[in-house]
This record gives C-alpha cells, sequence and structure tokens, in this order.
C-alpha cells in the first residue's frame, strides 16, 4: 500500500510541520510493518485494477471520462413570443424567463448570439381578446407571432437556426393540441391535416426545422409528405416529439403560454409516465414517418427512454427537452439550499447526455452560454 493512499496530498499538505512529521513517522512504520503484504499484493493483477483514482485525477482527464461532453451547439432556447410587440413580461413560475413581443426580440438575442447561441424553438403565444377559437385559427396567422418572428429572426440572424414547436394548444379555445369531436374526444383526423398545415406555413416562412408536438398519430407522415408535396423536404428538418409523456412537469409552461386545457387533460393523447413499451412504439413509428429527429420530453425523469431512443434510432440524432417543471424544480431546490444552480444544471445535463441525447432544449441556454467554453 503506497503512502499517498494512506494520506491525499492535500490533506498532507494543510497539516502543520510536526503534525506531517509524526503522520510520515507513522505511515513509515506502518509501511514496513506490512512490507512483506505490501510485496505479495502488488503483484496481483486484481489489486492493479483496483486504483481508478489515477484515471480521473486532473479536471481534464475527469472531462475525458464522458463519452460526450456539453457544448454550446447542442442547445436550443425555447422562446415565448407574445402578439404584442412590446411586451416583456417575466413568467412568474418559470425563473428568469419572459414572454416576449416581436420588438423585444432582436435586442434579446443579440448578445446571446454573440456569446454563441446556435437554435432557438419559438412558442407562439397569442393573448389578443376573442383570437382562439375551435380551430386554432391564429396559430398559422401569418401575422401572427410565430410566422412573424421567424421572417424576422431569419433576417437578422443569418445563422440562427430556428426550430418552430408545432401545436394548436396555444390557440385553441379548449386548449387541447387538436380538433375536438363533440364528445370532446380528439378527432384525429381533422387535427393531422390542421397540424401539418400549420407546420407547412412555418416551413414556408423559413423555419430550419419543425416540431410537432401534439401527439396525433400519424402528423410526421402527413407533414413529411406536404413537404414533398411542396418541393421543401430538402430544406426542412422534421423534429418529433415522439415521446412526450404526460403529467405534472409542463405547469410553468402552460402558465406561460396560456395553453392549459379548459376541461379535461392530456391523458389520452400523451404517453403514460409508465409506458416504455408505447414510448418505443412512438418512436420506430415516427422514424417509419420520416422523423429527422426524435425527441424525448420530460428529459431527467425519462433516461431510460432517452436511451431507448439512441438504440431504436441509431442513425438518427436524439433530443431531448428539460421541460419548464424541471427548469422550475432545479431553482427550486437551489433557492431553497439543496444544492448550488450551476453544478444542478450541469449535472442534470450531464444525465440527459449519458444516456444518449446529442441536442438538449433548455431553459438553462442563457446561463450555459455564460458557463461554457466552447
Ligand atoms: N403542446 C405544447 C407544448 N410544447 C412544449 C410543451 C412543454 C414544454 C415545457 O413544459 O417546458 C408543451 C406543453 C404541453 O404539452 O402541455
Ligand atoms: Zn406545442
Ligand atoms: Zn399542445
Amino acid at each position: 500500500m503506497s503512502f499517498s493512499s494512506l494520506v491525499s496530498d492535500l490533506a498532507y499538505r494543510d497539516r502543520p510541520k510536526d503534525d506531517r512529521q509524526s503522520t510520515m513517522t507513522r505511515a513509515t512504520s506502518y509501511a514496513r510493518s506490512h512490507a512483506s503484504t505490501a510485496a505479495t499484493s502488488v503483484s496481483i493483477s486484481g489489486d492493479i485494477s483496483s486504483q481508478l483514482h489515477g484515471g480521473y485525477s486532473h479536471p481534464l482527464a475527469r472531462s475525458w471520462q464522458a463519452e460526450r461532453q456539453l457544448t454550446k451547439s447542442m442547445l436550443i432556447y425555447p422562446l415565448f413570443i407574445s402578439d404584442s410587440p412590446d411586451e416583456e413580461t417575466l413568467i412568474p413560475s418559470l425563473p428568469s424567463q419572459h414572454r416576449r413581443g416581436l420588438n423585444k426580440l432582436i435586442p434579446h438575442l443579440t448578445p446571446l448570439i454573440h456569446k454563441g447561441l446556435k437554435s432557438v424553438i419559438l412558442f407562439g403565444v397569442p393573448l389578443g381578446p376573442n383570437i382562439k377559437d375551435a380551430l386554432g385559427t391564429a396559430a398559422d396567422d401569418p401575422h401572427g407571432p410565430v410566422i412573424q418572428s421567424i421572417r424576422l429572426l431569419r433576417r437578422h440572424f443569418p445563422t440562427l437556426f430556428i426550430v418552430a414547436d408545432v401545436c394548436l394548444c396555444e390557440y385553441t379555445s379548449h386548449g387541447h393540441c387538436g380538433i375536438l369531436r363533440d364528445d370532446g374526444s380528439l378527432n384525429n383526423s381533422l387535427s393531422v391535416d390542421r397540424i401539418s398545415d400549420v407546420a407547412m406555413a412555418y416551413a414556408e416562412a423559413g423555419a430550419h426545422c419543425v416540431a410537432p408536438s401534439d401527439m396525433n398519430d400519424g402528423r410526421i407522415r402527413a407533414i413529411k409528405l406536404k413537404l414533398i408535396e411542396a418541393g421543401i423536404a430538402h430544406k426542412v428538418v422534421l423534429m418529433s416529439y415522439s415521446a412526450k409523456f404526460s403529467g405534472c412537469l409542463y405547469g410553468p409552461f402552460r402558465d406561460a403560454a396560456g395553453s392549459c386545457p379548459s376541461f379535461g387533460d392530456r391523458k389520452c393523447y400523451q404517453l403514460p409516465p409508465g409506458g416504455r413499451g408505447l414510448a418505443r412504439r412512438a418512436i420506430h413509428r415516427d422514424i417509419q414517418e420520416g422523423a429527422d429527429i426524435i425527441m424525448v420530453k420530460p428529459a431527467s425523469s425519462y433516461l431510460d427512454i432517452i436511451s431507448d431512443a439512441k438504440e431504436i434510432g441509431k442513425d438518427l440524432p436524439v433530443a431531448a427537452y428539460q421541460v419548464s417543471g424541471e427548469f422550475a424544480m432545479i431553482h427550486a431546490g437551489a433557492k431553497a439550499g439543496v444544492f448550488d444552480l450551476k453544478t444542478m444544471a450541469f449535472e442534470s445535463t450531464e444525465g440527459i447526455l449519458r444516456a444518449g441525447a446529442t441536442i438538449v432544449v433548455s431553459y438553462f441556454t442563457p446561463e450555459f452560454l455564460d458557463w461554457l467554453e466552447n
């Protein structure tokens, strides 16, 4: 047994000199009295493989232990864009996040782009009176916040990769993610028709990526076919929220976007939290239907699903959405003194990458741009 394994460098150096000497003496006499055992155990190969610390004794060596490390290009930053152009309101349940009007976007994003922001995902927040209806008409209004901001961002930031979330819940009077039958259930085929039209409108406005989050069956195929038909399938990435679980982690988002269902819940179209098999089937199906990227959401409670997605879609990038509730929880934990915010933000994101994701949708993006070197 070596001296350094008995007394760590740091502990040794921090001690008063007298104490160091006596430690040294004790350690030396310990080593002497165990000399015969030490000599034999070193020759045993098991003893060599038990020594792991050497491999991560330095910060750089520690970073090499990760299969993939978080970089700025892995991050997608969610933006809530309201239809009132000068708005800039803090969202109470989503710490440090704002709802912004069109006029506030460029000033907000310019410094972030200088720090290395590469991608945003846009959510429209229609606030105008009587703007919501049964069909979510406002979703693809050419003068609405999403289409207007796609055009604006394309003009101002030619290198920014723009993702448009595609859903109806922000625009429907009932707050559900599709068109409903009289009995209140989702009419899947009408919903898919409508959602694919909305996706096309965003793609034609210039979104680099459309990301349907509605969870209607068959939407990926419908969108892909329309993109092909319009001759733009070669320049639009189709990212599917394939494995989107229902649960209680979307609360702050629904506050922010005003998209709470007015009755019932989303359990009939978002996956049940225990439904690993269903998630795997949805991932298989969406790949077959033409998805270019698979997304899992939420992230931290669904790491097994992220790793399933990576296994099923070996040849596709996997994205994970660290959702509003996860973000708010980390902030709440830090505020309560449970952990340090930055350390936890990194730890949770590293878990997401370790599970298999290489794209992370995160409200921490502005902070990560400060914290990361590249
Ligand atoms: N379909 C809308 C949508 N797109 C992304 C999120 C959640 C994002 C978050 O919580 O951060 C939601 C909310 C929901 O399904 O209720
Ligand atoms: Zn959505
Ligand atoms: Zn929705």
